[in-house]
This record gives structure tokens, C-alpha cells and sequence, in this order.
């Protein structure tokens, strides 16, 4: 599937800028157009494969190039001031070619966290092609202004697009290492998964094509409806004879598939399915309850089929408890593996989730009370200035 990517602020820019080095690693081709918006200068500049007249650098005249350090109603401000430079570089992208837009951006800070909302909304009101969201929460040792931030733009974001996948840092950082850490190694993750997702349905006609492919339509099928959404996945190493690498090939004749036995292969598919649903998910949660999956396997053709994708797909349906569970293959003929890659829309039992609607009801109820008390304070104020006024008269 093709999508026109936009990163805004940081976390945004890094992962599109990886999406776009997966593309040309892999030639999935689903980058088809990439914008990286920024409040600051430094961090557009550090990108390496956006190219550079796709870099919209806003709010010059409000922090000149500074960003916006976390400020995250600053950020948003700026996205609806400077909501034209931006149209201005989307205006470049073939939008007749693009299947939908894909906003990035990671929630914990300003740019992006204020910002991202703001253009989801405005590309709704523009164009028909679907609007997702991909936001990264904070990991939980970042501080309580990037959980803030997190709760509030995770709400208007979840609002404004037709599905938001999310991925949380917090979830991903190893023991005893802080999320700060290992961002390259965390990226690499986020677009292994959501690479495979997007890719799948975006295979050559003139290419393999296996018994059932994955069709763009069948993404975008599980992802309407809206909500929030995970993925899972799991991969095994397999002995591709016909794969691209391995200089071994040529000595042990390789260019000759080896037939798998099909037992092999169904069984094989079927527990990476089990091992992607309920292994760590990019977001973390029940699966039951999911209102909508789409289960994609990918790798060579000779090692995937459709008995496997049937039974994964009905234990998917068992677990999930949604009559809406599609599935199909992607078949990458070059590849050394098989991979499972599961999208559960829809998800309703997510603590994450819970834990900041928690946060962002008691910080709205803490902005109820703080303006409480400084209108009761104003008032004193002012009666006590009547007090001071009277003895005058
Ligand atoms: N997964 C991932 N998360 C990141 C990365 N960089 C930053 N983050 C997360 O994103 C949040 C901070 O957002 P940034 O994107 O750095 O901030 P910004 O949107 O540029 O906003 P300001 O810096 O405040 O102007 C934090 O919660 C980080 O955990 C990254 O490369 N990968």
C-alpha cells in the first residue's frame, strides 16, 4: 500500500527517515511521498533521507528554530499558524497515487505531540484518501510533563485520524536501559512491523503472486472503523534455497526450491501466528476484544500457504472473539524468512491506555482547580480593592 508519510518533531522525522532506508533496503515501495515537519532546525537537519525540499521548518518567528521543548499547546499552536507551509510541501505529493496518509510522530513531546493532531485534521478536511496516526508513547522513566503531554495528544490524536497504531517506548525499553538508549535499535522494530503491514499490499502484479495475497484494501478494511490499533509479529530463519544471498547457493545448486512438506509449513505458520498475537505487542493488551485483525505471512513463496494463513486466522477469531479477522500472504521470494505479522484494530482492554486517560482526567481536574483558584483569588482581589476603596468616600 502506498502511503504519504509526514514525521513531525523528532521522534516523527527518525522513523519516517528509517521508513524510507527500509524502502529502498527492502524495495517494498510504500514510502511513496515523505514530508518531516519541525520547530526545530537541528533536528531536520540531522535527517538523512527526507529529502531536503520535503523539510518544513515552522514557528520560525515564535522560537526560531529552537523548538519547543516540550510545550506541547505551544506546538500545536504553531502547527495551526504555520498550517499553510505545510500544505505547501503536501502539495507535492501525488495525492492520486498515495492510498492514505500516515502521520508520525512520537506523543511525549511538543512539536510533535501538539502538532500531529492538527494536520490530522486538517488532511481529513481536505482530502477522501484515509488519515492514520502513528504515535509513540513515552517510556514511563521520561518524566511527568511527557506522560502529560502523551495523555492529552493521544485523546485529540485518536480523534482526529481513522485509526491510530500505536508503539510504546515503554513497553519496548530493555531492563535496566533507558529508552534514550537504544531510539535505533527501537525504530528498526517499529518498521520491521508496520513495513510488512504496509508492504503487503503492495506487491508486484507481474511478481509472485501467491494463493492469497494481501490487498491494500483488505489493510484498509480492518484499520476504518477507527480506534486504536497493535501489531504483533514473529519470524523463523528457514533454509531458502532460492534466496538472493548465500554464496553457498551456487555450490550446493541453489535457484532449485526445495519442496517443504506442507505439514511443516502449516505448523510452522501457525505457531508464529500464536507467537506474534500474543508476544509483545507494539502496544501492550488483551487481545480479546479486538473488533477487527488482519493476519499477514510473510516470505518465500515455497514456505507459506493457505492452510497455514486458514488456521491462523480461525485461532485469531477464537481469540479474539471478532467475526472480522482477514488474512493473506505476502510473498518475498528473495527471503531467508518466515514472518507473521498480526493487526489487532479496534483494541478496547489496553492499561496503557487506561493509565493515561487516568492521568489526563486528573490533570484536567487539577487545570479545573488551579483556575478556580485564581478566579476566587481575582475576586479577593478585587473585593478587598472595594475594601480599600471605601473609607475614601
Ligand atoms: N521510538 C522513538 N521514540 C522517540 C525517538 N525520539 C524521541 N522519542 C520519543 O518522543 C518523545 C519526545 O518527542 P520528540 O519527537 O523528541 O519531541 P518533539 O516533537 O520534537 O518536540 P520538542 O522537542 O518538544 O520540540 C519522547 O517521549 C521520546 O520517548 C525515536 O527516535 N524513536
Amino acid at each position: 500500500m502506498k502511503l504519504a508519510m509526514i514525521g513531525f518533531g523528532q521522534a516523527g522525522g527518525k522513523i519516517l527517515d528509517k521508513f524510507i532506508e527500509y524502502d529502498k533496503r527492502t524495495n517494498a515501495g510504500i514510502v511513496r511521498s515523505a514530508v518531516a515537519v519541525n520547530t526545530a532546525k537541528a533536528d531536520l537537519m540531522g535527517l538523512e533521507h527526507v529529502p531536503e525540499s520535503n523539510r518544513v521548518l515552522i514557528g520560525q518567528s515564535r522560537v526560531k528554530g529552537h523548538g519547543v521543548g516540550a510545550d506541547n499547546e505551544l506546538g500545536a499552536e504553531i502547527a495551526e499558524e504555520d498550517i499553510d507551509e505545510v500544505q505547501g510541501a503536501i502539495d507535492n505529493i501525488p495525492v492520486h497515487e498515495v492510498d492514505a496518509f500516515l502521520v508520525l510522530a512520537g506523543l511525549g513531546g511538543g512539536t510533535g505531540s501538539g502538532g500531529s493532531p492538527v494536520v490530522a485534521k486538517h488532511l481529513k478536511r481536505i482530502y477522501t484518501e484515509p488519515v492514520y496516526g502513528l504515535g509513540v508513547l513515552p517510556g514511563g522513566d521520561e518524566g511527568g510533563i511527557y506522560t502529560l503531554n502523551a495523555a492529552r495528544s493521544f485523546q485529540t490524536f485518536v480523534r482526529e485520524v481513522d485509526n491510530l497504531l500505536v508503539f510504546d517506548n515503554d513497553a519496548w525499553r530493555k531492563t535496566g536501559e533507558s529508552v534514550q538508549g537504544g531510539y535505533d535499535e527501537i525504530n528498526e522494530e517499529i518498521v520491521t512491523r508496520f513495513g510488512i503491514l504496509f508492504g503487503a499490499g503492495e506487491v508486484d502484479e507481474g511478481g509472485d503472486v501467491a494463493e492469497s495475497v494481501v490487498d491494500s484494501s483488505e489493510i484498509i478494511n480492518t484499520l476504518a472503523g477507527g480506534g486504536v490499533s497493535t501489531v504483533g509479529y514473529a519470524a523463523e530463519t528457514v533454509e531458502n534455497e532460492s534466496s538472493s544471498g548465500g554464496l553457498l547457493s551456487k555450490f550446493t545448486g541453489g535457484g532449485q526450491k526445495q519442496p517443504e512438506d506442507t505439514a511443516n509449513t502449516t505448523n510452522r505458520i501457525t505457531s508464529l501466528v500464536r507467537k506474534a498475537a500474543l508476544g509483545r505487542l507494539t502496544l501492550p493488551c488483551e487481545i480479546d476484544g479486538a473488533e477487527r485483525a488482519l493476519l499477514v505471512t510473510a516470505g518465500p513463496p515455497a514456505f507459506l500457504n493457505r492452510k497455514g494463513i486458514e488456521r491462523g486466522r480461525k485461532w485469531l477469531e477464537e481469540q479474539t472473539g471478532s467475526m472480522e479477522v482477514r488474512g493473506g500472504d505476502y510473498p518475498v521470494p528473495g527471503s531467508d524468512r518466515v514472518a507473521a505479522v498480526v493487526l489487532l484494530s479496534g483494541v478496547t482492554n489496553v492499561p496503557r491506555i487506561k493509565e493515561l486517560q487516568q492521568i489526563a482526567i486528573e490533570a484536567q481536574e487539577n487545570i479545573d482547580e488551579i483556575r478556580q483558584e485564581s478566579e476566587d483569588n481575582l475576586q479577593n482581589l478585587v473585593e478587598d480593592d472595594d475594601d480599600e476603596l471605601e473609607p475614601l468616600f
